[in-house]
């Protein structure tokens, strides 16, 4: 935690809907007037796609059946940490791009698959804003999650998790369903022990959940819209959560648990403005004022 310079993580598995929330927040600091550094999780792997490839293959000949990116060795969570503390006392830190595709690959001139350079972030920001995988560990000699000052879980059912990343990882980043299947079967041993344990450190959880039937995620045709799903969003300390304002803004929205409430799937946006707009605005608030 630092008043000084706050740090925001959400955190989510693959294709759960991070890096679509990330616009979300671009959307607020930019309202707001707030200068923000952005890192993804995916800066912090240790292996490029051929090294981890090869790394797999050694772990699996070894008989280690379940490394994966979601696994803590896979990622340099050493860095991670040192990257929030680091960031939380002196406002300084550094970052680079995983490339995943040839889309990404024209924008930062690097092959899919490897990474880009290190650069060190901008100056004189007002918070770090993470998204990926890892950004609420807490585990033996790592604590990324204390160094956070908002922690948000972005974390939709999981056949919907997989039907997005299923549609997402066949249109951008050109994979067949059957490898994408198997990516998921790979990763869920890690999924289980290092993915989900971080929703019991976050602030808040968003939880997506279809109302259509997604009973075989491997066969969908397309991913549940908006309006076909309805958002659960849970929170850890509902004290000083204004509900009643919540549940009056939000036209179908109601409470379904002294600390949750239930949005309609097209109110994401809405939601989330209404909620993380105050909590954003005191962080940079107090975080101005331990500056001056
Ligand atoms: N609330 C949502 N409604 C509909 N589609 C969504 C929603 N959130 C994410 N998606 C879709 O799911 C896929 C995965 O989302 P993405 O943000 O890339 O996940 P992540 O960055 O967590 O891996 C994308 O195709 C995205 O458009
Ligand atoms: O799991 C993730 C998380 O990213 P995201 O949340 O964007 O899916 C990895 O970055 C990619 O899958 C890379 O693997 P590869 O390069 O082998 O596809």
């Amino acid at each position: 935690m630092s008043k000084k310079y706050p740090i925001i993580s959400v955190v989510g598995s693959s294709g759960a809907g991070t890096s679509t929330v990330k616009a979300t927040f671009d959307q607020i600091f930019r309202r707001e007037g707030v200068k923000a550094v952005s890192i993804e999780g995916d800066a912090f792997h240790r292996f490029n796609r051929a090294d981890m490839k090869a790394e797999l293959e050694r772990r699996y000949a070894a008989g280690d059946a379940t490394f994966s990116h979601f696994s803590f060795e896979a990622n340099a969570l050493e860095d991670l940490e040192r990257v929030f503390r680091e960031y939380g006392e002196t406002g300084a830190g550094r970052t680079r791009h995983y490339v995943h595709d040839a889309k990404e690959a024209e924008k930062y001139g690097v092959e899919p698959g490897h990474f880009t350079d290190w650069a060190p972030f901008e100056e004189n920001t007002d918070l770090l804003f993470y998204e990926g995988l890892h950004g609420c560990v807490s585990t033996e000699g790592i604590n990324i999650a204390a160094h956070a000052d908002l922690k948000i879980g972005v974390v939709p059912v999981i056949n919907l998790e997989w039907i997005q990343k299923i549609h997402r990882d066949r249109a951008q980043r050109g994979y067949t369903t059957e490898a994408v299947t198997d990516v998921i079967l790979r990763r869920m041993h890690a999924y289980v022990h290092c993915i989900v344990p971080q929703f019991s450190q976050t602030d808040i959880n968003f939880q997506r959940v279809p109302v259509v039937d997604t009973s075989n995620p491997f066969i969908t045709r397309w991913i549940p819209t908006p309006d076909e799903s309805l958002i659960v969003i849970r929170f850890r300390n509902p004290r000083g959560i204004d509900f009643p304002y919540l549940t009056s803004m939000i036209h179908g929205s109601w409470m379904s648990r002294a600390n949750s409430i239930v949005i309609p799937g097209n109110k994401q946006d809405l939601a989330m403005q209404l909620i993380l707009t105050p909590l954003i605005e005191r962080l940079v608030r107090e975080g101005r004022r331990a500056r001056a």
